[in-house]
């Protein structure tokens, strides 16, 4: 499989409705991301990030272009995709390690082998990634002992469990306060580091986009459009004092210059 075609979106558009209704979530937009990248997506509220993530994650199927993964057509092939939103969604019911491990009893190959491994190695497999995260002492909690910020620890582990080939998180950090989301951009990179996953991740936070991707893709507002395709250079492991760099705050201002001042945004009149 070629390297630099690890995912390929090839004039890929997406009108939702039909006739007056219609809505043109996102225009004609050709992407590839490579294996092992680490891409962001920022722009307005509305320009079609989380459209781009529900693509590759086949939850939307595209009204122009074609999506390949693996050099073959979505669809072709199953994909093993993990996901992570703002909202955790444990459930209240199960405990940590449970919640963890629900991916194992839905997603194939493993969930033949749920029923056998259950005690034994999806058991270890789950503690190992939970302890990865600080969370070796919670998996025998329930998800409401848990703070937001461990909510999500415990989110980005069931997103992981089951060895995706990408991994799409929408938000994951939106609703956490500045320092439990620092907090967690640093586990997030270290779980990036330790395990080389291919991650396309939907923000507002351009300074996470920044600290975090290898490559930041700004969008227009909608329909969205792809109009700003960087690579983050910083060498890894970032240190969070990074934030503070002066080329760091350059790119993050940079970034928000591109989107403010990005084609067809309506101006409001000072009248
Ligand atoms: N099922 C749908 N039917 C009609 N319009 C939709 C549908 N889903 C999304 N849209 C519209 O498509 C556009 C793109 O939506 P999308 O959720 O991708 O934006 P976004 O950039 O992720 O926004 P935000 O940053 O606010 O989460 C939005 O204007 C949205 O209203």
């Amino acid at each position: 499989m070629s390297m630099a075609r690890f995912v390929e979106l090839e004039n890929v558009g997406v009108t939702f409705g039909q006739g007056p209704e219609q809505t043109e979530a996102l225009q004609p937009t050709s992407l590839t991301v490579e294996r092992g990248d680490f891409l962001a997506f920022v722009g307005p509220s509305g320009c079609g990030k989380s459209t781009i993530l529900k693509l590759v994650s086949e939850l939307l199927r595209p009204t122009t272009g074609n999506i390949f993964f693996g050099g073959r057509e979505l669809g072709a092939k199953p994909v093993r995709v993990g996901m992570a939103f703002q909202s955790a969604s444990l459930l209240p019911w199960m405990s940590v390690r449970d919640n963890v491990m629900l991916p194992l009893k839905i997603v194939p190959p493993f969930k033949s082998g749920f029923r056998s491994k259950k005690n034994g190695e999806y058991r270890d497999r789950a503690d190992a990634l939970l302890a990865q995260v600080g969370l070796e002492d919670f998996a025998d909690k329930s998800p409401w002992q848990l703070s937001g910020g461990m909510m999500q620890r415990a989110n980005l582990c069931r997103a992981l469990i089951h060895d995706p080939d990408i991994l799409l998180l929408d938000e994951p950090f939106g609703a956490l306060d500045q320092f439990t989301r620092e907090e967690l951009w640093q586990t997030l990179q270290d779980l990036w580091i330790d395990r080389k996953s291919t991650v396309m991740l939907v923000t507002h936070d351009l300074r996470e986009a920044a600290y975090l991707a290898n490559r930041i893709c700004v969008m227009s507002p909608r329909p969205g459009r792809i109009i700003d395709d960087r690579q983050v250079s910083f060498a890894r492991p970032r240190p969070i004092d990074l934030t503070f760099d002066p080329d760091f705050v350059t790119l993050v201002q940079d970034l928000r210059g591109l989107i403010v001042h990005a084609p067809n945004v309506k101006k409001v009149d000072a009248t």
